[in-house]
């Protein structure tokens, strides 16, 4: 199976969680526009859509789904969302499409949070992909110097503006062995607005392509 096929079945797989009537989130991503594409052949069930990003919400518009704010909103039931990697206690690395800021926000709101990954996203220990980390702009030189003190190694992703008018730093040769206190550990940075490992709230459920 390519790794295409693997995210088309992900994200399809995603659909025995939406139930009529429902308010889904909606990560951001090349696996979650295919959870997209087939939200769109049931958008008569659900009642709206809460959208991570400028990306995901273009998408949801071409497909007829109503977006609401999630200030209009309480908790959520469902937060369908993609990973860059997956470790076996379903803690992930996000943020390679600059989102995790606001995937963080709905993930910490929604009751249950399915991932979908192809299976090349499934590692033994969280590292292998670089660690994004959104950062304030003026504060990049001063995290990316805290970060190396913990041990990584800090690359400015140049050119890249968030949705929220920051920036991003990836961190390499991290080999994240104890996931929620390096999580905890960079949020404590003055400066960083988000570190993409999502531990303390991880996923609920991780579908990978495999599933069906
Ligand atoms: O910022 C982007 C998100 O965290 C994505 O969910 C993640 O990068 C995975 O994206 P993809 O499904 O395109 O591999």
């Amino acid at each position: 199976m390519s790794q295409e096929e693997g995210k088309r079945r992900a994200g399809r797989a995603a659909m025995r969680f939406v139930e009529p009537g429902m308010i889904v989130g909606v990560g951001t991503g090349s696996t979650v526009a295919h959870f997209i594409d087939a939200l769109g052949e049931r958008r008569g069930d659900i009642e709206a859509a809460v959208s991570s990003s400028e990306q995901s919400s273009r998408l949801l518009r071409e497909r007829g789904i109503p977006l609401v704010d999630l200030n209009s909103v309480g908790e959520l039931a469902l937060y369908v969302d993609g990973a860059d990697e997956c470790d076996p206690n379903r803690c992930l690395i996000k943020g390679g499409g600059a989102a995790l800021t606001r995937e963080k926000i709905i993930a910490a709101v929604s009751r249950q949070f399915v991932c979908i990954i192809d299976p090349s996203k499934r590692v033994e220990v969280l590292g292998r992909f670089p660690l994004p980390v959104e950062v304030i702009p003026m504060a990049r030189s001063h995290v990316a110097r805290q970060l190396v003190l913990l041990g990584g190694q800090p690359v400015w992703r140049d050119g890249v503006v968030t949705d929220n008018g920051n920036w991003i730093l990836d961190v390499h040769n991290l080999r994240i062995t104890d996931p929620v206190a390096l999580e905890r550990e960079i949020n404590q940075i003055v400066g960083v607005v988000t570190v993409g490992l999502f531990a303390q709230r991880r996923a609920d459920v991780v579908l990978t392509g495999e599933d069906g």
